[in-house]
């Protein structure tokens, strides 16, 4: 059975996390703050973009009225940050592709603001493989909120959500959608406390668990 099959992007496909906190330091080191560390970033990401701008102002103590430069700041950094091939988690491309040649269509559900997005894929490679993306400034909300995921996986009954954080268990629940956990990316809760279908750890065993998946889809 063919299947629309939606992926988160950060700690999910790629590890971007040193690209992030690249973006998030340089910005921070024209204020004279920071730099912090990719650990402290990681710990930011899959709320998006301005969820990740007022826990660094936190952090590190700055005034509110510096939080939406700075956001405008990263952003603008963020959009033209390049994302190197070797940040895909390994086995990224080759799942990919199997997914599709077994003719699911896929597609991207991510926090991570659109345009960025689009360069991060792009950059990897990956953009001819996706019939949508929806980035975290597409729609009016974000994830958890299940509206992303909606779009994302435009109306198809037959479909699944791969994704790696707390954000994207809520998601997958709100919206009423399978949920395949990758467990190596950012997630800061244990397996078995997030809301999930199944889990996996390498990509090079997606495509057998999306075909014994769909069969009770
Ligand atoms: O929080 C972000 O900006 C991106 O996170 P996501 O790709 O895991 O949704
Ligand atoms: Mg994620």
């Amino acid at each position: 059975m063919s299947l629309t099959i939606a992926f988160d992007l950060d700690g999910t496909l790629i590890d971007s996390v040193p690209q992030i906190a690249d973006c998030v330091n340089t910005a921070l080191a024209t204020r004279g703050a920071g730099p912090l560390t990719q650990r402290t970033v990681q710990g930011f990401v899959g709320k998006g973009l301005p969820a990740l701008v007022r826990q660094v102002a936190r952090e590190l103590r700055l005034p509110e009225a510096d939080t939406d430069p700075l956001h405008g700041e990263i952003l603008a950094l963020y959009t033209r940050v390049e994302t190197p091939a070797s940040a895909l988690y390994p086995g990224v491309r080759a799942a990919l592709a199997v997914l599709r040649d077994e003719g699911h269509s896929l597609a991207i559900c991510t926090n991570k603001p659109h345009a960025a997005t689009l360069k991060c894929l792009a950059d990897t490679g990956l953009t001819l493989l996706f019939d949508r993306v929806i980035g975290g400034d597409s729609l009016p909300t974000r994830k958890p909120d299940p509206a992303m995921l909606h779009a994302a996986l435009d109306g198809s009954g037959t479909a699944l959500y791969v994704g790696d954080s707390e954000t994207d268990a809520e998601t997958a629940e709100a919206a009423g959608i399978p949920f395949l956990l990758f467990t190596e990316g950012y997630r800061k809760s244990a397996v078995e406390d997030l809301s999930h279908t199944a889990s996996f750890s390498s990509f090079a065993d997606l495509p057998n668990l999306i075909a014994t998946r769909s069969s009770s889809l």
